[in-house]
């Protein structure tokens, strides 16, 4: 598969503070992909040095075969970043504003039929002409998503899309984007909703303090981190043997991490043999938020 985004060697330093500490990864073009971590884990720094908003302190970013660096503009043509932030500009209305951005980077009339398309995905038809200052603020959120695919970029960047916007928008965003990756677009998302990522995307990245701690298919990640959780709500002392395979305890709760299903009965059998009663039992399965918890914790961010 040939690459959308090269990402090699990238350090980078604000002072003598390290955001990030030698990343290397490549997303394959019409990749679906994750990139996930907790609060300052470096994700919005990596993504600002792949709009070449930010330089690095050292290494090199592709982005469909263009240097960031020496090849800025080729690079930023390919590329379409959501930014977190509402920052827009309030004299134009939808249309003009995508026109505008998409004149920035070289696109004519022959462009309209894209942003139209873009417009009716993104349920803007009926604001096309509403001046962006007079939008409210999810009707915001969608013109910025907008904005950033008006020069039809190969490559996606959504960062935090659906922070903040309301179920509707979620979902009508989420449809058209998987139809332009289907189309051959490259997705990169970076996400706090976690189902989100393991319904949509293939393949996980997941930063903690500036490195990649786990790079995988999201299948293969769910697969190896415990396929399953036994939760059991019991009376008595689980025995110490057990232990080791507890997940989390609160109260009467118990929660078993499974390495294979066989597991439930040696739990079950050596509660019986110790006397504690079974109150209640349920399986679940393991989700990405639990894989996410589990290699870089909660606390995984950098002070
Ligand atoms: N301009 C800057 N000057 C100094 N430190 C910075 C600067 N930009 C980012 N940082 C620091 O770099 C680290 C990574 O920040 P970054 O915003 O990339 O994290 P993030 O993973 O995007 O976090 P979040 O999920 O909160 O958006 C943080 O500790 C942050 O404080």
């Amino acid at each position: 598969m040939a690459a959308a985004v090269e990402i090699q060697g990238i350090t980078k330093h604000f002072g003598a503070f390290e955001a990030l500490r030698g990343i290397d990864l490549t997303i394959g073009q019409g990749e679906f992909f994750a990139l996930l971590g907790p609060n300052g884990a470096g994700k919005s720094t990596l993504i600002n040095l792949m709009s070449g908003l930010l330089r690095p302190t050292s290494g090199h970013i592709r982005i469909m075969g263009h240097d960031v660096q020496s090849d800025y503009q080729q690079a930023r043509m390919a590329l379409g970043v959501v930014p977190q932030e509402l920052v827009f500009d309030p004299f134009f209305n939808v249309r003009e504003m995508m026109r505008f951005q998409a004149g920035y980077f070289g696109c004519g009339p022959e462009n309209d039929g894209w942003i139209d398309e873009v417009i009716t995905g993104l349920g803007l038809a009926d604001k096309a002409h509403t001046n962006m200052r007079q939008l409210s603020g999810g009707m915001k959120r969608r013109a910025l998503i907008a904005q950033a695919l008006a020069h039809r970029p190969p490559v996606i960047v959504l960062d935090e899309p659906t922070a903040g916007v309301d179920v509707e928008l979620r979902q009508m965003l989420w449809v058209f984007i998987q139809k332009l990756n289907r189309q051959g677009h490259t997705i990169i998302l970076t996400t706090h909703y976690l189902e989100e990522a393991e319904t949509l995307c293939q393949r996980v990245a997941m930063l903690k303090q500036g490195r990649v701690v786990t790079l995988d298919t999201t299948q293969q990640l769910l697969r190896s981190h415990a396929a399953k959780q036994l939760s059991l709500r019991v009376e008595g002392v689980v025995p110490a043997h057990l232990q080791t395979m507890i997940k989390q305890q609160q109260g009467d709760e118990v929660i078993f991490n499974l390495a294979d299903i066989g597991q439930v009965e040696i739990i079950l059998s050596a509660l019986r043999q110790a006397q504690v009663a079974v109150l209640d039992i349920q399986l679940q399965e393991v989700d990405l938020e639990d894989v996410f918890l589990n290699l870089v914790g909660s606390q995984g961010g950098q002070a």
